[in-house]
């Protein structure tokens, strides 16, 4: 079982156009709409592989409603937590040529109780020692950044590891306070949390171990259309493959992290594995997550390279 926690989950809705004329009235030639939020599409391509995992989540509103029953639609285990606020809906405007516009909510503000609520679900899920907690996704306005930090702890306690996918302030507290065994930026939010751009493999290798260095055993760092390097005490691995002109890659971090967490094996068999998920989300509308034969479609492309050069910029890999 892998336990899923999205603070800030969301309706995702998409709409496909020929090209966006910003300032214009468009008119989309498709809509999609999908339970949504990093934890909470982790939870799905869990589930849609056949991996337990389950849900927590604040739902409320009624697009809080309408997610919970997306969610049972699909069969993910879901434990909404009941909140004031509206659940928030995030946009995604894709283009023909691939290029995708996100527009995130900031999502309802969250009260101390219903943070202590949130916290509470996620201990008790913790009591059945599940393989891993997973944080994931930003934190809504009042939920205080130290929220994943909290979880964290809650997981150490239970001897559970913690993987985390998130950004700016939470992703900087977390870190800091040490203890992960996975953290999954993209490049920019490395870029950012280090404080310095990311030019070449070295660069990210070096802010990867940085982290390291604070206590933490692993770092994914996915690198959208040039694929993702895993950095461990042990060493770093790139994979990838050729460019793909997506379909949409909202989500496509979010199955990376899920391939990578189904995975046995070695680092790079992991990190193989986690890269052919995100290919394969991106090669689907919305927030569509793989199914296995959309992974065994792409996974004989993936290379996967042990110490890659260093001096190759990350437009080169
Ligand atoms: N245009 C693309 N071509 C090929 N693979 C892609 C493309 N965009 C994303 N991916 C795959 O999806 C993964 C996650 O994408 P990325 O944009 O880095 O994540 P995030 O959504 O967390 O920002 C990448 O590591 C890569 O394997
Ligand atoms: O919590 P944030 O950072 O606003 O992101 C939420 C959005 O991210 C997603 O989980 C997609 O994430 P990725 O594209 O990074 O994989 C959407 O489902 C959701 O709308």
């Amino acid at each position: 079982m892998i336990v899923t926690l999205t603070p800030n989950p969301s309706v995702d809705r998409a709409l496909d156009l020929e090209s966006l004329a910003v300032g214009e009235v468009n008119r989309a030639v498709a809509a999609h709409e999908h339970a949504g939020g990093k934890g909470i599409n982790v939870s799905r391509a869990l589930v849609r592989a056949g991996v337990p995992s389950t849900a927590v989540l604040p739902a409320g509103g009624a697009d809080g409603s309408r997610l919970v029953a997306l969610l049972a639609e699909l069969g993910v285990p879901a434990v909404p937590v009941p909140v004031a606020g509206d659940t928030r809906s995030n946009v995604t405007l894709v283009e023909r040529d691939g290029t995708t516009t996100k527009i995130n909510a900031p999502g309802p503000g969250l009260s101390a109780e219903e943070v202590g609520a949130l916290l509470a679900a996620v201990g008790h899920q913790l009591t059945t020692a599940p393989r891993w907690l997973v944080g994931a996704g930003s934190l809504p306005p009042g939920a205080g950044d130290d929220l994943f930090v909290r979880a964290a702890r809650a997981a150490g306690r239970h001897r559970v590891p913690v993987a985390l996918d998130t950004s700016g302030a939470p992703l900087a507290a977390a870190v800091a306070a040490g203890g992960l065994a996975l953290v999954k930026p993209n490049d920019d939010e490395l870029a950012e949390l280090v404080g310095r751009d990311l030019v070449t493999v070295d660069d990210v290798v070096v802010a990867g171990r940085e982290v390291l260095a604070q206590g933490n055993d692993a770092v994914l760092v996915s690198l959208g259309a040039h694929g993702a390097l895993l950095v461990t005490g042990d060493g770093c691995w790139w994979a990838g493959g050729a460019p793909l002109v997506p379909l949409s890659t909202v989500g496509a971090g979010d199955s990376t992290l899920a391939g990578y967490l189904s995975a046995d094996g070695p680092p790079a068999e992991r990190l193989r594995v986690a890269v052919a998920w995100g290919r394969a989300a991106v090669l689907l509308p919305g927030s569509a997550v793989p199914e296995k034969s959309d992974v065994d479609a792409v996974i004989g492309a993936v290379r996967v390279v042990e110490s890659p050069d260093p001096t190759l910029t990350l437009k080169e890999l």
